[in-house]
C-alpha cells in the first residue's frame, strides 16, 4: 500500500452523515451505511500527493481514539447536520478537543450535511448534483442550523486555536453546506480542503513528522454501573 503524505479527518457527532459524504466522495454513490466502529481511511491521490481520508466513529464510546486520528492532520472536517443545532454545539463541546493533536499549521472546515432534506430552495444550481431530488420543498423542514451559527463557530475555533483571521482562509470560504445523498458540493468540499493541505503536506514533508497511528495511545472510555461507556 502506498503511504500517505497528509492526512485529513472527519469528525462530529453519529448519524450526522460523515461515512455517507466519504462514500459519496470516493465511490460516487449514496448507500445505507452501518454506524462507524472505530474509524477507517481512503486513499485519495491528489497531484503528486498521497492523501489519507480517515473516517470516524461518532459514537460516544469511541471517543477516546478521535484525537488518536487526529495526531498531525493537515485538515479536520467537523461535520454537523443542518437539521440538528446539537450536532453543531457537540462540535464545540465534544470534539473540538480532540483537534489538539492536529498539525499546529491544520486547516479547519465545517460542514452542514443533509440540506436535502430542508426547504432552502435558494440551493443554486450546481454542477456536482448529480440527482434532482433538491428541487422539491414540498415535504421538507426549515433548517435548524443556518450558515451564520457555522460561521460563529468558526470563529470560536480561531479563538481556541489563538489564531488570527488575517492568518488562516476566511470563515466563509471553509464552512460548507453539503448533502451526501444528492451529492450536492460534496466534491466541493473535499477538492477546496484537498487544496489547501498542499502546502501543508509539503512542509510536514520536509520537516518529517510521524503519519502513524500509535494505537497505544487509546485510552478506553471508563464503564460505568449500568454497563454503558462514559
Ligand atoms: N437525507 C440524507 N440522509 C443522509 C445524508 N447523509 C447521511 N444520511 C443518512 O444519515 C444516516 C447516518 O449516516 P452516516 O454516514 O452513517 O453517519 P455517520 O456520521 O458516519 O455516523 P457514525 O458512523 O455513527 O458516526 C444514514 O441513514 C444515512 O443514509 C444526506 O446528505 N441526506
Ligand atoms: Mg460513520
Amino acid at each position: 500500500m502506498k503511504k500517505p503524505d497528509g492526512k485529513v479527518v472527519l469528525l462530529g457527532d453519529m448519524n450526522v452523515g460523515k461515512t455517507s459524504l466519504l462514500h459519496r466522495y470516493m465511490e460516487r454513490r449514496f448507500q445505507e451505511t452501518v454506524s462507524t466502529v472505530g474509524g477507517a481511511f481512503y486513499l485519495k491521490q491528489w497531484g503528486p500527493y498521497n492523501i489519507s481520508i480517515w473516517d470516524t466513529a461518532g459514537r460516544e464510546q469511541f471517543h477516546g481514539l478521535g484525537s488518536m486520528y487526529c495526531r498531525g492532520a493537515a485538515a479536520v472536517i467537523l461535520t454537523y447536520d443542518v437539521n440538528s443545532l446539537q450536532s453543531l454545539t457537540e462540535l464545540e463541546e465534544r470534539f473540538l478537543a480532540l483537534t489538539d493533536s492536529a498539525s499546529a499549521d491544520c486547516i479547519f472546515a465545517i460542514v452542514g450535511n443533509k440540506v436535502d432534506l430542508t426547504d432552502d430552495c435558494a440551493l443554486p444550481p450546481d454542477e456536482n448534483r448529480p440527482e434532482k431530488s433538491v428541487a422539491s420543498c414540498g415535504s421538507k423542514v426549515r433548517k435548524q442550523v443556518h450558515a451564520e451559527d457555522a460561521i460563529a463557530l468558526y470563529k470560536k475555533i480561531l479563538k481556541y486555536k489563538m489564531l488570527d483571521e488575517k492568518d488562516v482562509p476566511a470563515a466563509e470560504k471553509m464552512c460548507f453546506e453539503t448533502s451526501a445523498k444528492t451529492g450536492y458540493k460534496v466534491d466541493y468540499l473535499f477538492e477546496t480542503v484537498f487544496e489547501m493541505v498542499v502546502p501543508i503536506i509539503v512542509r510536514q514533508k520536509a520537516e518529517g513528522p510521524p503519519q502513524t497511528v500509535d494505537i497505544t495511545d487509546y485510552k478506553p472510555a471508563k464503564r460505568t454501573k449500568s454497563g454503558c461507556c462514559a
